[in-house]
């Protein structure tokens, strides 16, 4: 039986997914009136319309009813903590973090926010190239879930796996965890680029010199090369920065083409860039290309301008 706490695009299509195949789910919502509107149309009409809930699927407003077995935190990053801090104890449920991204007050993980308000808990992060529309549908897809506990991984990879979701295991945690921070920055890069007119060649050159930076931080870390060469990273990095189907990449487009972007919609590498600049400086790790898109979004560069700071650097080697 496994819980998803956030009935968003990501859990609730997690929650669809897994229930799908017969597993027990309770999809937890804060939000009173979309528990009752899920209940009653069995579908999350604001998120995932047209892709109705399979019977095993529960949706719960309360929350001291989750039964024993995972919880997935199907939440931003950026509320991953505040959201922790308003649900109960699960004891020793382990906890599974559905986000990507950095903690921008802490500059902190998101497995590494669970410890910090959570100490002790059996912590994973399950991460990769999935969009929810795709999960929800019953399309194939493969992901990573990373526990620094071995057994914890084991058992967590079987209950998770699904018909349509196959999932690689790894006790890597925070190569997994960086490589789905940082590809969300690139995604808004290679946006920006798009939007711009700066073509297709732009965009390979932002997503090459982008995984650089990754690789960059994540052996800074501490983290295994291989890591980033998997789904979490180098995958999650492909599907991000060439599809529309992404938030963060369509948030960068319109930086590029000047046009309004909803401010409701979760764009997770906005504060991710913000928090992996800062993380950067503080380790004395060139990363220019997150410099760039902290310049878009805050406004004090322009496209071109960000692009001919990245062009007119000091010729170095690959
Ligand atoms: N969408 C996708 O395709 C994928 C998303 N992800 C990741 O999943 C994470 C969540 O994204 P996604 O589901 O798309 O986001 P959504 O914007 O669709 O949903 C976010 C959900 O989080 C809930 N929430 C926000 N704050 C709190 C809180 N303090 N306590 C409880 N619940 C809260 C919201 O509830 P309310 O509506 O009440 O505000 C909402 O249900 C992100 O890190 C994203 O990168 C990963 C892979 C694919
Ligand atoms: O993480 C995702 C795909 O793996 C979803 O991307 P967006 O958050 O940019 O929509």
């Amino acid at each position: 039986m496994t819980s998803v706490i956030g009935a968003g695009a990501f859990g609730t299509a997690l929650a669809i997914s897994l229930a799908r195949d017969g597993s027990e789910v309770t999809l937890w919502a804060r939000d009173a009136a979309q528990v009752a509107a899920m209940s009653a149309t069995r579908e999350n009409a604001a998120r995932l319309p047209d892709l109705g809930f399979p019977d095993a699927l529960k949706v719960t407003g309360d929350v001291e009813s989750l039964p024993e077995g995972p919880v997935l935190l199907a939440v931003p990053m950026q509320k991953l903590r505040a959201a922790l801090q308003d649900l109960p104890d699960f004891g020793a449920r382990p906890l599974v973090a559905c986000c990507k991204g950095i903690e921008l007050t802490s500059r902190l993980s998101p497995v590494q926010v669970i410890g910090d308000v959570r100490p002790g808990a059996r912590a994973a992060i399950l991460t990769g190239p999935s969009f929810a529309q795709d999960i929800a549908k019953g399309l194939p897809t493969a992901l990573t879930l990373a526990c620094d506990d071995d057994d914890t991984g084991r058992d967590l990879q079987t209950t998770l796996t699904t018909a349509n979701i196959r999932l690689y295991r790894t006790v890597d945690v925070p190569g997994a965890e960086i490589g789905g921070a940082v590809k969300n920055v690139m995604a808004i890069a290679c946006g920006a680029a798009i939007g711009a007119g700066l073509g297709e060649s732009a965009r390979a050159a932002l997503m090459t010199r982008g995984y650089a930076e990754m690789l960059r931080m994540a052996l800074a870390i501490g983290a295994r090369a291989e890591t980033l060469a998997g789904l979490s990273g180098f995958g999650d990095l492909t599907l991000t920065c060439t599809s529309r189907l992404s938030r963060n990449y369509r948030y960068g487009l319109s930086i590029g083409e000047g046009a309004p972007f909803d401010p409701s919609v979760t764009v997770e590498g906005a504060a991710t860039a913000r928090a992996l600049q800062a993380r950067a400086r503080a380790m004395r790790l060139d990363m220019p290309i997150t410099d760039a898109v902290v310049g878009l979004i805050d406004g004090s560069r322009t496209v071109k301008e960000a692009m001919t700071d990245l062009l007119s650097r000091p010729l170095k080697e690959e």
